[in-house]
Order: C-alpha cells, then structure tokens, then sequence
C-alpha cells in the first residue's frame, strides 16, 4: 500500500504539489490524470524517493519511505518512462537484468527471470535476448521497459507516460499487456497520463490533479458519474463520457434469452465495441457467445444505450 500523506513540494517557495493526500491499495491500478505541469510526475516521484516532499510523507506499507534505504527501493519499486530509457549498448536481456545484477543476483537466477520475463512478454528469448534496443519495433522496446521495471518482482510499478510515444494499435496492446500483467503479478501500479481515456481504460481510481492539488480520486465509473468540479467534468471530455462510461461494462450482465441474427459477441466485450459493432451491422440485437463459442443469448442495442446514461444520482 502506498500512502501520500498531505504531502507538497515547493521549488523557489512555488507549490507545484500543494497538500495532496492519496492512498493506492496492494494490487491495484492508480493512473494520475491532469494537464501538464499539474505536478503528477512529481507526485509519483515521491514514491522512490526521486523526488522528496518539502513537507509530508509517503508511506509504504505503512513506513515512511525515507526510513527505507536505497536497495530496498530499488528492488521494491520498479519504474518505466516514456521512450523506455533502456540502455542502448546492452542486449535486451542485459537491460532486463539490470536490477537483479544490482542485487546481485545468482547468474542461473538472473537467466531464468529474464527469459520468464521474454515469455511474459510475448519475444522468444532466441530471437530477442541478444538484440539491442535499437534493433527493436517502438512497441518492442516498450515491453522489454516494462519487463525491465518487474524483473526483480517489485511489489510497487510506476509508470510515466509509459505509452505516449506509441501508435494508438501498439498502445492498445500494451494497456492490454500491462492489465494482463497486472493481474497476473498483483503489482500495484501508479501510472502517470495526460490522457482521460487512457486513466479511466486502465485505472482501478483516477487521481485528476489541477495546479499541483488533487481535485478528486475516485474509481472511473464514479468520476465519469460524479465529478467533483468543472475542472474534472472538462478533462472528462462531455462529448464522449456516454462512451466512456460504456467501456467500462462487458456484456456480460446484459445477456437476454433470444436468438438474434449475425456474428455473434462475446461476453467479454467491452460495451462501448459492442455497441459500435451493433451500429455499424445496423442491428437490433446479437447474439453473444462465451470463450467456447457456446450461443448464451442475445444482446440488445437498446440495453446498450441504456448503460450509456447518466446514472441516477
Ligand atoms: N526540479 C525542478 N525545479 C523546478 N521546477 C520544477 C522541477 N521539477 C518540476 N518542476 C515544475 O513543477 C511543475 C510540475 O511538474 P511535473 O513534471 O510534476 O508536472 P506534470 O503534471 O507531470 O507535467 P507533464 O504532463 O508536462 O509531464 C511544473 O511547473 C515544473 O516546471
């Protein structure tokens, strides 16, 4: 768990993190959301120590993490930037190790973990291993950053703008990766974005900041229900908060007996996809299969519009 508490930073007596306090609960996703020089890197700075508060601490599983002394940061934290920082004069597996070789790891321990981490991540180790950076896809790099930050298994990942330089199909696969990922390992992730769409896709809450303070934190669905101020609803994007609020339902609560003409969805579609697909088809209903294919019923245009409204207050 890591706990900001009342925490600021000041440069030349200006405030760019002004009294935030903030809790993100083990095993689980915080994107920090806000327009540029809101404070939100410096904010997540504060968790490894790259950055300390002028005033207020961050607690991590309830220690002041000043109390933590440097190697147990790095191998409880691991961190990813945008453009992937890797080292450009070392393989891929030598950047993935970079960590476990500070700790100093066990040769056959550090080879195991970054071939484990090759898999995870989708590069056969005899094709990728002994690569350099510049011999990657812009995609590629991005997961050898991320596969880099959780070699040494950190309980706590932080993530600046992990996916900004990347085309929007690679980006949707690394979201999807770093869910997957996510999930898999129980890591809590603080990630910072400029973009709503991507905090409200990833994040389990969303932290807005504005001027260095937090205007709200609260999981998507209340956000994009209740926000806090005018501030929160304009970086929200009223145009497309129905859409939004769609994406974060599947359909699988929405299934209804019938038979429906088409190809059919399935469950674990995101509703906001179901819907286009709906549209674009120009039908009333699918049907909706699960994993196997098995035919459970119907889903409805109308249903779907419906969980695109406001919900009552
Ligand atoms: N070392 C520093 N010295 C002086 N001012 C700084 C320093 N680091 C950050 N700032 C200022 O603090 C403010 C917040 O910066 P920060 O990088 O946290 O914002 P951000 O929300 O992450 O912005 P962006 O989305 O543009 O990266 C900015 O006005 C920035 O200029």
């Amino acid at each position: 768990m890591i706990e900001f508490r009342d925490v600021s930073k000041a440069y030349d007596g200006a405030r760019v993190v002004d009294g935030v306090s903030l809790t993100v609960e083990p095993g689980t996703i915080c994107t920090i959301v806000g327009a540029s020089g809101s404070g939100k890197t410096t904010l997540m700075r504060m968790v490894n120590r790259m950055t300390d508060p002028t005033s207020g601490a961050v607690l991590i599983d309830g220690k002041d993490n000043r109390e933590i002394d440097g190697p147990e940061l790095r191998r409880r934290i691991g961190y990813v930037i945008q453009n992937h920082g890797l080292f450009p004069h070392r393989t891929v597996a030598e950047n993935i190790a970079t960590v476990p070789n500070l700790l100093k790891w066990e040769r056959p321990r550090v080879e195991a973990r970054v071939e484990e981490l090759l898999h995870l991540f989708g590069l056969a180790p005899k094709d990728y291993a002994a690569r350099y950076p510049h011999q990657l896809s812009g995609g590629q790099q991005q997961r050898v950053g991320v596969a880099r930050a959780l070699a040494a298994r950190p309980a706590i990942l932080l993530m600046d703008e992990p996916f900004g330089a990347l085309d929007p199909i690679i980006r949707a696969r690394a979201q999807a990766d770093l869910l997957s990922v996510q999930k898999a390992t129980g890591t809590t992730v603080v990630l910072v974005t400029h973009d709503m769409e991507e905090a409200v896709h990833l994040g389990h809450r969303i932290a807005v900041m504005e001027n260095g303070r937090l205007r709200q934190c609260a999981s998507p669905a209340e956000i994009l229900a209740r926000p806090a101020d005018a501030y929160v609803e304009e970086m929200l994007g009223a145009n497309d908060r129905a859409f939004k609020l769609l994406s974060l339902g599947t359909l699988e609560d929405l299934v209804e007996p019938g038979a429906a003409s088409g190809a059919p969805l399935r469950t674990d579609t995101n509703r906001r996809d179901a819907l286009a697909d709906l549209l674009w088809s120009n039908r009333g209903a699918a049907p909706v299969a699960d994993a196997t294919g098995r035919l459970l019923g119907i889903v409805r245009t109308s249903a779907l519009l419906r969980c695109a409204a406001r919900p009552a207050s």
